[in-house]
């Protein structure tokens, strides 16, 4: 993980800090009126191509996007999409060919100084901690390269060693550490210089299921009390739903969706009805499938059906007027219906229809899903 981006590009991680308070955030923060304030980041028209001639990859293509201060962003696409190269674009490591970034209203090309002194990001896994350091000082050692004096900020330390549940660790060098306890330290670091932009990229990698709620508490909390702006790339659907106020879907390089997590959802085409009956059998789904479209068939779902029959569930796409005709079809063939209900998509399934891309293929989606964690919903 290159941890803070700034200071991988050569620091320009310097900030004024009297426009800051103890807590290393800015003055005009979120309690600033929000159409006075730029957005906390904006692209414009971002391109990017890498090499020439045949051989050449158009990773990025002419891509727009503005994050809102104190909001959670969330970059899904495939793998190849272009996550990285946008993030790294906004982050100024590599120079588009095309297009514009500002960072709170500084344009990049201006000013990289100036736009990054509140951004701070860990990309692509690695991190870059001091292993022979313990936890806190290696808090201490990112806040003072970010510019901050470390004793200003202790209370902000002690709060995120608290939060992240890293207390009890707190004086142990990193090195000590299991692994997904140093992710968590990886993350605490980004935080410890109070920037108040972030770019993570998988920030769960390798957590287990609590650590991984921990982190995503964290998180929200961090957006929505002190108002840090985050842009997190992750190929968890779990993380993504329930971290993110909004989901950047990319593909080929082009934003192919940019929605709150509940729009995306809840695209009426996509709504799924599933039917238990014992009465369904072979006939009825055939007779089913000449008029729509029957997603799937599950042969004795569970309970004993009536007459001591097992029940059969088929989920149809039925949104909307054809679930009044669905219900008729199934009355017409003589159907008792024991149970209806709206089955909602997943986000992976929604992805999966926007990019084209089938999940589980070479690390797609949902690589690291916990077991733990639901994958659908019914309602
Ligand atoms: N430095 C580079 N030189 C050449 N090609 C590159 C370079 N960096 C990225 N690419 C190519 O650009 C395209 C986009 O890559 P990028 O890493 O941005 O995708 P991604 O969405 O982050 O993928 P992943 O989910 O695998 O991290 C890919 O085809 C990749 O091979």
């Amino acid at each position: 993980m290159a941890r803070s981006a700034a200071n991988d590009r050569g620091g320009p991680r310097e900030r004024d800090d009297s426009r800051r308070d103890g807590a290393g955030r800015d003055d005009a923060g979120p309690d600033a009126p929000a159409d006075s304030s730029p957005p906390a980041l904006a692209i414009e028209g971002v391109s990017k191509r890498f090499g020439s001639g045949e051989a050449s990859v158009l990773a990025v293509d002419d891509v727009s996007l503005t994050v809102e201060r104190g909001s959670i962003v969330g970059l899904l696409g495939p793998n190849g999409a272009g996550k990285t190269t946008l993030i790294k674009c906004a982050l100024g490591i590599v120079l588009p060919d095309a297009g514009s970034v500002r960072v709170f209203g500084t344009d990049v090309g201006d000013g990289r100084r100036a736009a990054y002194a509140n951004v701070d990001a860990m990309l692509e896994g690695a991190r870059n901690d001091y292993w022979r350091l313990t936890v806190r000082e290696n808090l201490r050692y990112f806040a003072t390269i970010a510019g901050v004096d470390p004793d200003s900020v202790q209370a902000r330390h002690d709060r995120l060693l608290d939060r992240l549940e890293l207390t009890a660790k707190a004086d142990t060098p990193v090195r000590d550490l299991s692994r997904g306890m140093k992710q968590k330290v990886s993350l605490a670091s980004v935080l410890a210089g109070g920037a108040d932009l972030v770019f993570l990229d998988e920030p769960t990698l390798g957590l287990d299921v609590e650590s991984s709620r921990t982190l995503r508490r964290e998180l929200r909390r961090l957006a929505r009390e002190e108002g840090l702006t985050i842009v997190l790339s992750s190929h968890d659907m779990g993380v993504i739903e329930d971290v993110c106020d909004r989901v950047v879907m990319m593909a080929n390089g082009r934003i192919v969706a940019d929605d709150t997590v509940g729009a995306l959802l809840s695209g009426t085409e996509r709504d799924v009805v599933r039917v238990v009956s014992a009465d369904i059998d072979d006939r009825v789904v055939a007779t089913l499938r000449e008029r729509f479209d029957v997603r799937a068939v599950e042969a004795g779902p569970g309970a004993a059906g009536r007459d001591g029959r097992g029940s059969t569930a088929v989920e149809v796409a039925a949104a909307g007027d054809a679930l009044y005709d669905l219900m008729d079809a199934l009355r017409e063939a003589g159907v008792t219906v024991e149970d209806v209900r709206t089955v909602r998509p997943e986000l992976e399934e929604v992805f999966v229809d926007l990019t084209g891309m089938e999940s589980g293929g070479s690390g797609t989606v949902g690589d690291d899903r916990t077991a733990a964690e639901p994958r659908g919903r019914s309602s």
